[in-house]
């Protein structure tokens, strides 16, 4: 029999630049909002509008500043801004720079699942190469580093992934709860990160679609058999 606290997927509504999409993402019951911090992204804030934003959510509600490539003198000045933030990593960096730059914090680090199968990535090096980090984003290998909406092939991730992780890529209301059921008999701890999927513009979030992604995750996990 499996306890209800097994099947809790957490969700990460991604990319918020909005007072009112944030409000929309606590009030549909997100357990983390995403704040990209990297300039080159549409859905790029400021640190200065990441805390205010952030300064919003209310106890439990995660903030997660979005970093690439960044160097790590800015992720110490982010923490220092808003100091309960989780940080994720998203672009190219070291498992050195990244606990150098978290400094001890807790860290996400994205795994770019390429779009095709056969191009070299091994997601259990991967993980034994990120054992330092709290979890991985599972997101597609895309130019710009993420954020578009793609979605890579599920069926790819093995069943053997020693770490937290993190679904993402492409999700929607619509196709989250396959995701699911496909990747919470083989995994340790599941979670689901969007942006794209609940927007109606690159750094607009529909708050209809955003209840709807939860909605759908919930009902997922009523279905979903334990990965244990
Ligand atoms: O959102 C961006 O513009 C972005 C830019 C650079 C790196 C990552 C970026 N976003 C990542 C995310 O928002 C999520 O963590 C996630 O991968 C979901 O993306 P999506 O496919 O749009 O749902």
């Amino acid at each position: 029999m499996t306890a209800p606290s097994q099947r809790r997927t957490r969700i990460k509504i991604c990319g918020l630049t909005r007072e009112q999409d944030v409000d929309a993402a606590v009030q549909a019951g997100a357990d983390a909002v995403g704040f990209v911090l990297w300039e080159r992204s549409p859905r790029h804030v400021s640190l200065a509008r990441a805390a205010e934003l952030a300064r919003r959510l209310p106890p439990f509600v995660a903030p997660t500043l979005l970093f690439v490539n960044a160097p790590a003198s800015d992720v110490v000045a982010a923490c220092e801004r808003i100091p309960q933030a989780w940080l994720q990593f998203h672009g190219d960096e070291t498992p050195e720079q990244c606990v150098v730059a978290a400094a001890g914090r807790p860290y996400l680090r994205a795994a770019r699942i390429p779009l095709e199968a056969g191009q070299g990535f091994d997601l259990l090096t991967f993980a034994s190469r990120f054992s330092s980090a709290q979890g991985l984003v599972l997101d597609a290998h895309v130019e710009g580093y993420g954020g578009a909406g793609k979605a890579f092939d599920w069926s790819r991730i093995p069943t053997n992934v020693d770490a937290h992780l993190v679904l993402s890529g492409g999700l929607t209301p619509a196709n989250v709860g396959d995701g699911i059921a496909q990747l919470r008999p083989r995994c340790r701890t599941l979670a689901v990160d969007v942006s794209s999927g609940v927007e109606s513009a690159k750094g607009i979030k529909d708050a209809g679609k955003i209840h709807r992604f939860v909605a759908a995750v919930r009902a997922a996990d009523e279905l979903a058999p334990s990965q244990s």
